[in-house]
């Protein structure tokens, strides 16, 4: 007989059932944003709000930011009961007013509260800061970079005449939280109690602010890709190949000479052929974790015999791509999963480029671009094309680098069996 006892976290509160608003604190220029990369509620209300909206002493823009803060937990109190696990309420949150009335209003819906504030009294951290971030922020945009800065240092000299860190002994002492001292030289952590706090701790302990990239590549056209075939461990094309010899100057073109990368493949063929010309300096590591989505029985197979062969199991990928697993393989939720090294490690790392599959780099794609991961299996990643991310506080921006060798295209639509189609436009594609 099997278990039924419901998984609980030692408080009786089932573990499926943990919902968790991660509260951001901290004055601004700390790299919250870069943290949270939420939560924009203000910013439409205001769209571009001058120094004296963040007056404490200006009774109206005070009116405002509470409004502001109020729809934000109200929409994401929505977003709770339509099934969302963590939140994360990314405002100053600088007061124990304000930390007090959104820990009472999350205790009210049955919501776990942790608190991560970012402290920074490092003068050179907080100015290289809001040059770098504030003055691409949407608060300032077209506006002159030195005005902006400008009206930026007042705008925290509002915050500081109000601004108190969590009290560690006092009556903030019981909160769940993570305090981090110059982006993470110091931290603290305080009552963590159950594994999802401990997962997203451990994820926030992993982040870091310095300026990186990441460029990510498919493997060059496979023998399979051209014949349709799914998974496998197949060789390169005689294309695939070219691609390969293509990718040193292309990599160069985005990442310039004097900079190593470290340079990810899957453990197949096709993805550690196409990284072999890549400079002797850099670093290569094949993760497992990259491997391309495993399609179990349908291993090696084309759309068509797999539509032949197990017909309902095609229509019912189709209609739910992310959550469909192949009968002894895997489903996109599975990948994502898997993946959870992966993302954890380039969240530690600097400069990273990423050679591996169409189904994993959609996952690690949208990642990065905050789309959708359920939408994700219908993203189109072309072959011969090096992508270069770059987060920042506010997303993440995107170039990206043609190859100019043809290849086929693996993307396919919903109900289709072809193997090479018009992808859809990229517009569409990616959300
Ligand atoms: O999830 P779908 O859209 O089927 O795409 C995943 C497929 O992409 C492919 C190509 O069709 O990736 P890859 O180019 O790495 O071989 C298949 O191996 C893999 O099964």
């Amino acid at each position: 007989m099997p278990n039924m006892t419901p998984k609980t976290n030692g408080r009786g509160v089932q573990v499926e059932d943990t919902k968790i608003c991660v509260v951001m604190v901290g004055l601004p220029a700390r790299g919250k944003s870069y943290i949270a990369q939420r939560g924009n509620y203000r910013r439409n209300d205001a769209p571009q709000p001058s120094a004296d909206f963040f007056d404490t002493a200006n009774a109206e823009g005070e009116r405002r930011r509470r409004a502001a803060a109020e729809a934000a937990f109200a929409d994401m109190l929505g977003w709770f009961r339509e099934g969302g696990v963590i939140g994360i309420f990314d405002a100053t949150n600088s007061t124990k007013d304000r930390r007090k009335w959104v820990s009472d209003m999350c205790a009210r819906e049955g919501i776990e509260v942790l608190f991560v504030e970012s402290k920074c009294d490092n003068e050179e951290l907080i100015m290289a800061n809001i040059r770098d971030v504030k003055t691409t922020s949407p608060d300032y945009q077209g506006q002159d970079p030195e005005a902006a800065a400008l009206d930026f240092r007042n705008r925290i000299k509002h915050y500081e005449k109000v601004y108190k860190t969590i009290d560690e002994d006092g009556d903030e002492s019981h909160y769940t939280y993570l305090k981090m001292m110059d982006v993470g030289s110091q931290v603290i952590i305080n009552r963590i109690q159950d594994y999802l706090q401990s997962r997203v701790v451990y994820y926030l302990m992993n982040l870091h602010i310095r300026p990186r990239s990441v460029w990510l590549s498919r493997h060059g056209e496979s023998m399979f890709n051209l014949s349709g075939r799914i998974g496998g461990d197949a060789d390169l094309s005689p294309r695939g190949h070219q691609y390969a010899s293509k990718l040193p100057e292309l990599v160069r073109q985005s990442v310039g000479d004097n900079r190593p990368l470290t340079v990810w493949t899957s453990t197949l063929k096709r993805t550690i052929a196409t990284a072999r010309f890549l400079p002797e300096n850099y670093n290569q590591l094949q993760w497992k974790a990259l491997d391309e989505l495993d399609a179990g029985v349908c291993d090696g197979m084309t759309y068509q015999e797999i539509k032949d062969a197990y017909p309902e199991d095609f229509v019912a990928r189709d209609e739910d791509k992310y959550n469909y697993r192949y009968r002894g393989g895997e489903s996109y939720r599975d990948v994502v999963i898997r993946l959870e090294p992966i993302i954890m490690e380039l969240e530690r790392s600097e400069d990273i480029l990423i050679v591996t599959h169409q189904a994993i780099l959609r996952c690690i794609y949208a990642y990065f671009m905050k789309k959708d991961q359920s939408l994700s299996p219908w993203m189109n990643v072309p072959l011969h094309c090096l992508i270069k991310l770059t987060p920042r506080a506010y997303g993440t921006d995107e170039e990206r680098y043609q190859a100019d060798i043809p290849a086929v295209s693996t993307w396919r639509g919903k109900g289709s069996t072809a193997k090479h189609e018009d992808p859809i436009p990229e517009a569409n594609m990616s959300h």
